[in-house]
């Protein structure tokens, strides 16, 4: 079993210290471990944010463990030289097309939400993410206009063979949960949308027993705050579902809390082939401060164990440890308390 961790930018190697620990103390034999740089740091060091052995490491992995990438001081650098292409290089080269970002509210939590806490206590989610298309990879440049006035633009676009392959990941992740599946989009506005949802209602035909709706997705931000109960699994585009995914984060209670797995269709003699990291970036503004909640890295961890690697019972060992220390009152500044990113990693520790 081959794992690669790849720490990255500002709070990235201060979280992946804990995840390590934890997997440390879980003593999983024949596990070996690849360190690797991304982002940021990899540019400094390799000139570029995903050097060749990097992604060469992450094939040869079984699982990818990532940490976060970006750094304000390359945030004028050519757009492919940025630490932020370490991610999506990974994310495309890699085939890992399907985004799963589970939002679920932790018992004893529910007063720390920015929701009412009987609202915030419905919170059982999950958002399925497409990540290999839409506006994040068309065609994108700054031009100038034969009038001198510059322009941006970004080219948004879905195959409809991208659309099915990731509409059937999130059918059958409602068929092993409550069976809803909300499909989000703009077919209001977007044509890239419109065949969205076309698509989505054509694949429905191979799974009459999930229950499909479809909101737009402005509607959907505003419902996920007035109502996060009535979602069992939501699928997306790439954009929505990172924008709507962060704000779910802070209706369980911080954004610090979520994780995230991204799967293609590569298997592996031990599970499918995966990167995993918390939703959350590289939190320059508390960097080097020991104040990063190392949770939604652990937790990515478990999600590794449990879709990569096959062992459940590891996985669920991990998330019963996050909950029962949130539900023990160890927060950190995120959730209200005061515990640092080791002492947060020592409470997960001393209730594995
Ligand atoms: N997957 C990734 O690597 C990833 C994801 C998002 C953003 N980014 C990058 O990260 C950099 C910063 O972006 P941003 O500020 O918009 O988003 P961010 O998620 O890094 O931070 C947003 C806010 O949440 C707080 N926060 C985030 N994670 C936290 C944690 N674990 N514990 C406590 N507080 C936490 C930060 O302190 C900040 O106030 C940018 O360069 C961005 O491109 C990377
Ligand atoms: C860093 C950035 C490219 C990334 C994204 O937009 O997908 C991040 O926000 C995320 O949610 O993983
Ligand atoms: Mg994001």
């Amino acid at each position: 079993m081959k794992i690669a961790l790849f720490p990255g930018d500002g709070i990235g190697p201060e979280i992946m210290t804990e995840a390590r620990r934890v997997l440390d103390a879980l003593g999983l034999p024949g596990l070996v471990l690849f360190a690797g740089d991304v982002g940021g740091t990899a540019y400094r060091t390799h000139g570029h944010p995903l050097p060749p052995e990097t992604l060469e490491m992450a094939k040869a992995a079984d699982a990818v463990l990532f940490g976060a990438v970006g750094d304000p001081a390359c945030d004028n650098l050519e757009r492919h030289l940025r630490p932020e292409q370490a991610i999506l290089g990974l994310r495309s080269q890699l085939g890992l097309f399907a985004n799963l970002r589970p939002a679920t509210m932790f018992p004893g939590l529910e007063d720390m939400s920015a929701l009412r806490p009987e609202v915030a206590s419905q919170i059982d989610l999950l958002i399925v993410r497409e990540l290999n298309g839409d506006v994040y990879f068309g065609e994108k440049a700054m031009r100038v206009l034969d009038d001198g006035r510059r322009q941006g633009y970004d080219f948004m676009s879905y195959a409809e063979d991208e659309v099915r392959r990731i509409a059937h990941v999130a059918f059958r992740a409602a068929q092993g949960r409550r069976g809803k599946l909300c499909s989000v989009d703009k077919a209001n506005v977007l044509e890239t949308s419109q065949l969205w949802r076309d698509v989505v209602i054509e694949t429905h035909a191979e799974y009459p027993d999930v229950e499909l709706s479809h909101m737009y997705v402005d509607n959907a931000a505003m419902q996920l705050v007035r109502n996060p109960g009535q979602f069992d699994v939501v699928v997306t585009g790439n954009l929505f579902g990172d924008i709507l995914s962060d704000q779910a984060s802070m209706c369980v209670g911080s954004i610090g809390l979520l994780a995230s797995a991204a799967l293609g269709e590569r298997q592996t003699e031990f599970g499918s082939f995966g990167m995993y990291e918390p939703i959350h970036g590289s939190a320059p503004d508390i960097a080097g401060q020991g104040k990063a909640n190392p949770m939604a890295m652990i937790l990515s961890l478990a999600m590794l164990l449990r879709h990569s690697l096959g062992l459940e019972a590891e996985a669920a060992r991990i998330e019963a440890a996050v909950g029962k220390a949130l539900q023990d009152g160890v927060t950190g500044a995120d959730l209200g308390g005061s515990a640092g990113t080791t002492e947060v990693g020592d409470a997960v520790l001393a209730r594995l």
